[in-house]
């Protein structure tokens, strides 16, 4: 794993970009900086054999390197049997870098599902007739005023009992509380390696293309929708949640 170095040695001016340097460093990047990552990476198994059903789409929305949808579609055995038949992968970013790798990965694997991975923006891709819809740190890209959209047209691709996975940077209504959870995500980033001018420039990169929603805006926009939505991993100002379409 290539080690990220980015912002170490010289500043990069204007905002952050998901780009060849960053496609590069990107596993030890995202590893280093989002403390629930690990946690989703290595549970999202529990999710595709619980959620994923027969003849269905799965969808993976900013797929970055795909990590997520290599992780569902190999925890699916290669064995006829229990597992489900007839699933599609579609793994969507609008990062060429991304996508290109991605790629290349996908062309070493062996796997009963066929695999789409389209270099798209997610506004753009048609979801239908989905089981599982994983959107991991992405909507915090969108522009506020487009979230909604985005999650009712998500929710209107799931199939009743379907479930999407919604991963998010949030921030603290109150200003105490973010100040110190803030400086304690700094201090897991410097625990990991990174310098302070590190922490501060990339800071300044994503400070204005991350405008980050409250818990409680997620959960009520949720939930407005028609999700029945729970949080199944936290850690410091991360969380991912799992919100459920009902059965009709
Ligand atoms: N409108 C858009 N359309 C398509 N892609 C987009 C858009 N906006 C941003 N992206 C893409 O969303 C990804 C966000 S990273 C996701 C990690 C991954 N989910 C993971 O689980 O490994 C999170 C992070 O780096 O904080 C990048 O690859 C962007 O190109
Ligand atoms: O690095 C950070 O502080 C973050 O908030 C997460 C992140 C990770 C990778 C790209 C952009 C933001």
């Amino acid at each position: 794993m290539t080690k990220d170095n980015i912002y170490a040695e010289q500043d990069i001016p204007g905002d952050f970009q998901f780009n060849d340097l960053v496609a590069e460093v990107f596993p030890d990047m995202i590893q280093r900086s989002v403390p629930i990552y690990n946690a989703i990476l290595e549970n999202i198994p529990l999710l595709g054999h619980r959620y994923i059903q027969d003849q269905t789409n799965v969808y993976d929305l900013g797929c970055s390197l795909g990590a997520m949808t290599f992780a569902v579609r190999q925890s699916l055995p290669l064995k006829q049997g229990e597992v489900p038949q007839g699933v599609n992968f579609y793994a969507v970013d609008n990062s060429e870098a991304m996508i290109q790798r991605a790629k290349l990965k996908l062309a070493g694997y062996q796997s009963n599902y066929p695999t789409h991975f389209l270099l798209d923006n997610i506004e753009n891709v048609t979801i239908t007739n989905a089981s599982l819809v994983i959107m991991n740190f992405v909507l915090q890209f969108f522009k506020p005023a487009e979230r909604y959209a985005q999650l009712e047209r998500i929710y209107a691709g799931l199939n009743p009992g379907g479930v999407l996975m919604l991963s998010e940077k949030f921030i603290n209504p109150d200003p105490l509380a973010e100040e110190q959870i803030c400086q304690l995500h700094w201090d897991f980033k410097a625990k990991n390696g990174y310098s302070q001018l590190e922490i501060e420039r990339k800071r300044n990169a994503i400070e204005n293309i991350m405008i980050l929603d409250t818990l409680p805006e997620h959960l009520a926009r949720l939930e407005q929708i028609g999700f029945k939505a729970v949080i199944w991993q936290l850690g410091f100002n991360f969380c991912s949640i799992l919100a459920f379409k009902p059965q009709a």
